[in-house]
């Protein structure tokens, strides 16, 4: 049995004049790591922001356990609703451990000073993202793949039932993605929370995720399972690529085979 945490109904969103996204309709449920996909530019990153109430849609409204997120506080909603943005940008030379220790921020009283629980939390997620040694570097002074982790421990420190992704593991070494990926679906299975990823990787999202959510030309193209909606037809209507999708006969996961040629002019 799944809840639905988050709901999209009739979103619509222009940027400058083009009408990025069109009457888009979603749920997402707690116990589900969910995939955003799509080309370049088709609003991936604009979805996100309206779920996680970053930006107000022009037509359409979210919801968040039932309650509008435009009624909600951003400290409200950053209670619930942690994101690790595609945007690496950090302005200030802050040590690694300030920033995951940010993501306790929400969470404390105004006027009050961090608990024993919250540095467990920043200090646990600092252990999972694998930073601790660099706890002390200003995160100005460490590389993409570690200011990524950085980022992604302060979301996991924020400790909230949805997680938003966008392109949280694009500069990260395999083994890096494949760990922290791994927590997130766990948190999802064992703590029914809920996951939302934009991906460029298919082959990435298919191994973690169980629904896929395709966007062309501002609509919702294809929604379902990974077995309903990774499929050959699926790949050249959405991306204009001809690929094999295979199924791994030990992990029963699909994984997409490209062909160099393969690409609608
Ligand atoms: N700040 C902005 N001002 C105006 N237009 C923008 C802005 N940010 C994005 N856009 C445009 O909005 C559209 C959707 O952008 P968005 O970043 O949501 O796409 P995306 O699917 O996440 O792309 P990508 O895969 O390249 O990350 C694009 O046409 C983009 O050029």
């Amino acid at each position: 049995m799944t809840d639905s945490v988050l709901h999209m109904e009739g979103i619509s969103f222009t940027r400058g004049r083009r009408e990025v996204l069109k009457g888009i309709d979603a749920r997402f449920e707690g116990g589900v790591f969910h995939a955003i996909l799509g080309p370049n530019g088709v609003g991936k990153s604009t979805l996100v922001e309206i779920l996680s109430g970053q930006m107000d849609p022009d037509a359409g409204s979210t919801t968040l356990f039932g309650t509008p997120v435009r009624k909600l506080s951003a400290r409200k909603v950053a209670r619930q609703v942690a994101v690790v943005s595609q945007s690496h940008e950090v302005r200030f030379a802050f040590s690694v451990r300030e920033v995951v220790m940010m993501g306790r921020h929400p969470h404390i009283d105004r006027f009050g000073s961090p608990s024993e629980h919250d540095f467990k939390l920043a200090d646990e997620a600092m252990a999972v993202a694998d930073i601790r040694h660099l706890a002390d570097r200003p995160v100005t002074e460490v590389s993409g793949g570690e200011r990524q982790r950085t980022l992604f421990a302060r979301a996991l420190a924020q400790d909230t039932p949805v997680l938003i992704l966008d392109e949280a593991t694009s500069n990260l070494d395999m083994k890096h993605t494949l760990s922290l990926l791994s927590v997130v679906r766990e948190k999802v299975k064992r703590e029914n929370r809920c996951a939302v990823g934009v991906f460029q990787d298919i082959n990435t999202a298919a191994l973690f995720c169980d629904r896929f959510h395709f966007l062309k030309e501002g609509r919702m193209a294809v929604s379902g399972s990974v077995e309903e909606t990774l499929t050959p037809e699926t790949l050249w209507e959405v991306f204009g690529v001809r690929a094999r999708v295979m199924e791994d006969e030990t992990t029963g996961s699909r994984q997409v085979l490209f062909n160099a040629g393969g690409f609608h002019g």
